[in-house]
């Protein structure tokens, strides 16, 4: 993995989305989900973060906020230093800026458009309306996604699930694009192409100096591609670090238990599941939110205030009141 550099290209500062649901409290208040709750983080030039943590914790509207599709109830949003939290006037930049490779090659692209419509629209828009540069821009993005350019002909039915992915890479930096997310880039796709897919995202992170946002379930993918890790819990980042620091010394109950539930071919696929639910996102528990699935919760966990994100290390921060009492971590036995 090569050494990022050191400017953050994206902060996130105190981040927080709440949406509205239907229902009142007693006394007509309206009640809110806080999909994002106070979210800090920074993306440097070059670097992979892995964005994890189960389903409902906030990971796509945090995603959807920096690429400008959400709008942030609090908080700042700055790409290259500018604040962009609430400027819906500048998409065209923010398109620019910060482009998305969804996870599902089948449903994502058109399947009424050729290649060459899809790959064209977002360059048209952008002002790039010469036929020839057109047809230039959409070879050259072909080829560097491993397709050949007299595919843009064709329909998205004609292609494999991992062609379909090149495909959906190509619509995502054919703008070049300065910051990709990656939405589960390749849980869609067989077994046997994802490692195709992720060493192609990181070949091309190398060859237009990007930076990735990598959001993931399974850290099996994280573990390959990240740099750095944020671990996510009911709208909060509960645990960052270097990627070999959350992979061998993981501090946070909750970061353990997800690492212990990466399927092991040698285990049979078998893995350690994480007990019980996520909570009701409209009734969060009090104090820390993971103290009713966590071994370690003491009645001190229990108590209000929400714990801090606090730096345990170089780099490395957890929310956990008990972080220096519980015991150290055992890598699973493989
Ligand atoms: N438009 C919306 N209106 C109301 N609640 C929403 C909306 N979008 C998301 N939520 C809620 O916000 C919380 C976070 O959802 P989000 O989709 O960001 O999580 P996620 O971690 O990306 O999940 P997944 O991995 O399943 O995509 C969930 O409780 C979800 O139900």
């Amino acid at each position: 993995m090569s050494e990022p550099a050191n400017d953050p290209i994206l902060k996130v500062e105190d981040l927080a989305v709440h949406f509205p649901v239907g229902g009142r409290l007693f006394g007509g208040s309206r009640r809110f989900v806080h999909a994002v709750d106070g979210v800090d983080l920074e993306l440097k030039k070059g670097e992979c973060l892995g964005l994890v943590g189960e389903s409902g914790c906030g990971k796509s509207t945090l995603a959807l906020s920096i690429l400008g599709l959400q709008a942030p109830t609090r908080g700042r949003i700055l790409i290259e230093g500018r604040d962009i939290s609430n400027d819906g006037g500048n998409r065209m930049d923010r398109a620019r800026m910060a482009q998305m490779v969804f996870q599902d090659p089948y449903s994502s692209l058109n399947p009424r458009q050729t290649i060459r419509t899809t790959l064209e629209a977002p360059l048209r828009l952008h002002g790039v309306t010469a036929r020839s540069e057109i047809e230039d821009r959409i070879a050259d993005m072909l080829r560097r996604v491993g397709l050949r350019p007299d595919v843009a002909k064709r329909y998205p039915h004609e292609f494999s699930g991992g062609q379909r992915q090149r495909i959906g890479i190509a619509r995502a930096l054919i703008l070049k694009p300065r910051i990709v997310v990656l939405d589960e880039p390749v849980s869609a796709l067989d077994v046997s192409i994802r490692a195709q897919i992720i060493n192609l995202l990181l070949e091309l992170k190398e060859t237009f100096n990007l930076s990735y946002i990598m959001i993931s379930h399974d850290l099996g993918v994280v573990e390959h591609m990240s740099d750095r890790v944020a671990v996510m819990y009911l709208g909060r980042i509960v645990e960052t670090g270097g990627w070999e620091t959350i992979f061998t010394e993981p501090r946070h109950p909750y970061t353990r238990a997800l690492i212990e539930a990466i399927p092991d071919p040698f285990r049979h696929g078998l893995s350690t599941k994480i007990t019980g639910e996520i909570p009701n996102p409209l009734d969060p528990p009090t104090g820390c939110s993971f103290h009713p699935r966590c071994p370690e919760a003491r009645d001190i966990c229990r108590a209000p205030p929400i714990p801090d994100l606090e730096q345990i290390g170089p780099g490395h921060l957890a929310r956990c009141r008990r972080v220096f009492d519980i015991p150290s971590w055992t890598p699973p036995a493989f």
